[in-house]
């Protein structure tokens, strides 16, 4: 099967430090694929060189049968790479059915695809209260962002990106300062995403990981040491090896 996104042999260095070493990443179309791994294991930086935040040093980045390796993030964005960020990234003097609007916009093609105000309403406006709904935010969709919780922020933050109808979405660890409640309600949120989106998921929690993913990759020291199936990598030696080699 053709992969959706495929990272080969993607290197990328800090000085002397090699954050990512030739790893090799393949998602299908649907697939839900977490990337765990102990503490500066290089999670984050494979997530940015994907999304184009950060360029690779060496090895190739496909999409959808396209090299997008030199592509900077917004042109990422445009062609369905979409992301979210382990601080949620929402504008906080806008209401949260605004914030929706305002990152689905380009996908409708700006202001040629909205001059009428009907226009307005069908194409923007609608489809933003629809996915305000999909997430959970209904009741609170002309709250500003800034009077949200951390965790409605974190929910706004997959209703703007799924507003800019990614193919691939980026997850870094979406759990992180979540309550117990949220996270149940995120993972239900999760869980209940179209497989039209494929998920690449960053995580520490593997309950949620496990709960999830239909594939885990595991790095450390920048080095992919696992990938398979959860329970293959939940009993792996080679994944325990590596998270008691990052407490030591
Ligand atoms: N901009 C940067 N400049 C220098 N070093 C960096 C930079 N970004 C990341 N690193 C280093 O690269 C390594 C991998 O970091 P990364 O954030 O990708 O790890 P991670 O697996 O996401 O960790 P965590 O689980 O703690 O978020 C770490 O040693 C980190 O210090």
């Amino acid at each position: 099967m053709t992969a959706l996104l495929s990272a080969e042999a993607v290197v990328r260095r800090y000085g002397s430090l090699v954050a990512v070493d030739r790893v090799d990443l393949r998602i299908a179309d649907g697939e839900r694929h977490a990337l765990i791994g102990p503490n500066g294991a290089g999670k984050t930086t494979l997530l940015d060189l994907i999304g184009g935040a950060t360029r690779v040093d060496g090895g190739r980045i496909r999409f959808d049968g396209r090299d997008v390796t030199r592509l900077g993030p917004a042109r990422r964005a445009r062609i369905g790479i979409g992301r979210i960020h382990q601080r949620p990234a929402v504008w906080p003097s806008l209401t949260a059915l605004e914030n929706v609007v305002v990152a689905g916009w380009q996908q409708v093609g700006g202001f040629r695809g909205v001059r009428s105000r009907a226009r307005f309403r069908s194409r923007l406006a609608e489809p933003a209260a629809a996915l305000l709904e999909q997430v959970g935010l209904v009741d609170t969709a002309s709250t500003t962002a800034a009077h949200l919780s951390h965790g409605q922020r974190r929910q706004l933050e997959i209703a703007m990106a799924l507003a800019g109808r990614p193919r691939l979405l980026l997850l870094d660890e979406p759990a992180a300062g979540l309550s117990g409640v949220e996270v149940r309600r995120l993972a239900g949120l999760l869980a209940e995403l179209p497989r039209e989106v494929s998920v690449l998921l960053v995580e520490h929690r593997l309950d949620l990981v496990y709960a999830l993913a239909d594939t885990v990759t595991v790095l450390h020291d920048g080095r992919l040491v696992a990938s398979g199936e959860p329970d293959e990598i939940r009993h792996a030696p080679e994944v325990r090896r590596a998270y008691a080699e990052a407490v030591r």
